[in-house]
């Protein structure tokens, strides 16, 4: 049974698939402490998450079964990403479910500071009926100028259309077409400080973000113009904003989201009268909240029933028309991986990955994701190690990984070649998939063979000459050990060669030390595979 801890308030309906699987058992546990979740996190596969709940490398460290934070919303400032690398744990977001609906806010926001809504209704409801000190502007007309133009920032773009608005937008990734096509014109941060009525930010909060929008932005703006942000705390330096207005460069600004949440009761903000604050509610409609906690739960069970899945934050995403193809190569991946470094000796130093034919088209890392966990696993423990975490535990282990591509491959559609370098051998393995048949190693070595990569195996390195076989098999027998399956590989008759047996147990240590005693064998180990 799974255990799921949400410790943030989330849509009941948005959580219900997970309520109702037979295989989850869910908790809700709301504004605990940093202290209070430590002391319980031991006992949950997975944690749910909004923006309130920190999710700290202690918290963390101190989840031994976590397998999945799940942030149902976008931003994931919240959650120490390194440490959830480092321990692990996938950690997916719900990046498309409340797009539309902080749009919105944002315009709600917009258009409440042009109007002064919120100051007119305060004066109104307390019996002033005042209609001199709001006179407000149009947005018509103006220019809006977009700081991120992602998922939020384009739709606020769209919607800005439709009220006459000139948008000018910047985000690195934008594209011309794509400009052109939302009817937005492009420029730098500079142009659009210079030149914008109102500014809306919507990027994430970066190192790079941090304070986008200080003093030196603040004093070339247009006298009079507005600003929004209802992305996060930070990306506008609160200082210079508030001094920026009291200059009377700003004639207003809206805020939904604070540098540190909630904020002081003697922040600048609060009781300003030319800023608007609301609570970080950009995210907060039936609909947003439903749409999200559905996202996250799904993908959350997926990663409990190790199904594929998607959203990951702290892994690259697998598009999903490629989620078919790649998919079965994991295992064959893994079960090279682990081949590997079972089959050799010495602390690895360098890993080469090869993938030959149709495979060299495609983006490969997440199959060699999986061939790190299986050849990491054999050393550090599977417990330890899984497709989070595998490529970053291999740079922690100054463990170079060279991976190569050929679109030729000569016997087989696709072919996956894993080579080791450690202190003291190279060896190498060679995987495809058969249709009809699965996973196949057909190269161990330079030798070509046809092994499944499943179960006990023993792989011996002799010398090719009469009995050998026989011997190996006699040894074997009078230890009960029962050969199910035998397979021999060498280049030149006489010369040196590899069997590669499939025994129905595992196999004792002391018959694999005398079978390595055996005249004309070399070497003899034992490989396990799931
Ligand atoms: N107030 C609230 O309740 C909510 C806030 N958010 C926040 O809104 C922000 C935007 O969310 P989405 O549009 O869904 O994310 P997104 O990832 O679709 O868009 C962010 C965009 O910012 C751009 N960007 C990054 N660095 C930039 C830079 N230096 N200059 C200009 N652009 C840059 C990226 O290229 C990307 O296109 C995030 O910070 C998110 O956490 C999202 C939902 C609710
Ligand atoms: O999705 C986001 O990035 C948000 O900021 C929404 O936060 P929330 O889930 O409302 O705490």
């Amino acid at each position: 049974m799974f255990k799921v801890l949400v410790s943030d308030p989330i849509s009941d309906m948005g959580i219900q698939q997970l309520v109702d699987a037979s295989d989850v058992l869910v908790d809700k546990k709301t504004g605990l402490s940093e202290e209070e979740l430590i002391a319980i996190i031991g006992d949950y596969d997975a944690m749910l998450v909004r923006s309130q709940t920190r999710v700290t490398a202690n918290i963390m460290g101190a989840g031994k079964k976590l397998k999945v934070v799940g942030r149902a919303g976008v931003g994931v400032d919240n959650i120490d990403l390194e440490a959830a690398t480092q321990n692990g744990i996938i950690v997916i977001n719900a990046p498309d479910g409340n797009t539309i609906t902080t749009c919105e806010h944002t315009f709600a926001m917009m258009m409440a500071l042009a109007r002064h809504i919120p100051q007119a209704y305060k004066k109104t409801v307390s019996g002033t009926w005042d209609r001199k000190s709001f006179l407000g502007v149009e947005l018509r007309n103006k220019t809006l100028g977009v700081l991120g133009m992602g998922r939020i920032g384009s739709e606020v773009a769209k919607r800005a259309k439709a009220f006459g608005m000139n948008i000018l937008g910047f985000d690195p990734f934008m594209t011309e077409e794509r400009a052109e096509k939302l009817g937005v014109k492009l420029g730098s941060v500079d142009d659009i400080v210079r030149n914008a009525d109102f500014i809306t930010v919507h990027t994430p909060l970066t190192p790079e973000t941090r304070h986008m929008i200080g003093k030196s932005q603040f004093d070339v703006m247009k006298r009079g113009m507005r600003i929004v942000n209802c992305a996060r705390g930070g990306i506008i330096d609160e200082q210079a904003l508030v001094e920026a207005i009291d200059e009377g460069i700003v004639a207003g600004a809206a805020f939904d989201v604070f540098e540190k949440e909630p904020p002081a009761a003697d922040h600048p903000f609060l009781g300003h009268p030319s800023i608007i604050v609301t609570p970080h509610l950009g995210a907060s409609t039936v609909e947003a909240q439903e749409n999200v906690a559905i996202d996250v739960s799904e993908q959350v069970l997926h990663i409990l029933r190790n199904e594929p899945f998607m959203n990951a934050v702290n892994m690259p995403p697998i598009p999903a028309n490629l989620q078919s193809k790649l998919q079965p190569y994991f295992e064959l991946g893994e079960k090279l991986g682990s081949f590997i470094a079972q089959a050799s000796e010495g602390a690895v130093q360098e890993i080469t990955v090869q993938y030959a034919g149709e495979l060299a088209e495609v983006d490969t890392q997440p199959i060699t994701r999986y061939i790190m966990r299986g050849l990491l696993s054999h050393h550090l423990g599977s417990e330890q190690v899984n497709i989070v975490n595998s490529m970053h535990l291999a740079k922690q282990r100054d463990i170079n990984i060279i991976v190569q591509k050929s679109h030729k491959s000569k016997d087989f559609t696709n072919l996956v070649t894993v080579s080791l370098r450690t202190k003291k051998e190279e060896r190498s393995v060679a995987g495809t998939l058969l249709t009809g048949y699965g996973p196949r190693i057909v190269q161990i070595d330079k030798y070509p063979v046809d092994v499944t990569p499943e179960g006990n195996l023993i792989l011996i390195a002799h010398n090719d000459k009469p009995g050998i076989i026989g011997s190996v098999g006699t040894l074997l027998g009078n230890n009960n050990v029962n050969i199910a399956t035998m397979q021999v590989g060498r280049q030149l008759e006489g010369g040196s060669a590899i069997m590669v047996l499939r025994v129905d147990k595992g196999t004792p240590k002391e018959v694999l030390l005398q079978l390595t005693d055996m005249s004309g064998l070399n070497t003899a180990k034992e490989i396990i595979l799931p």
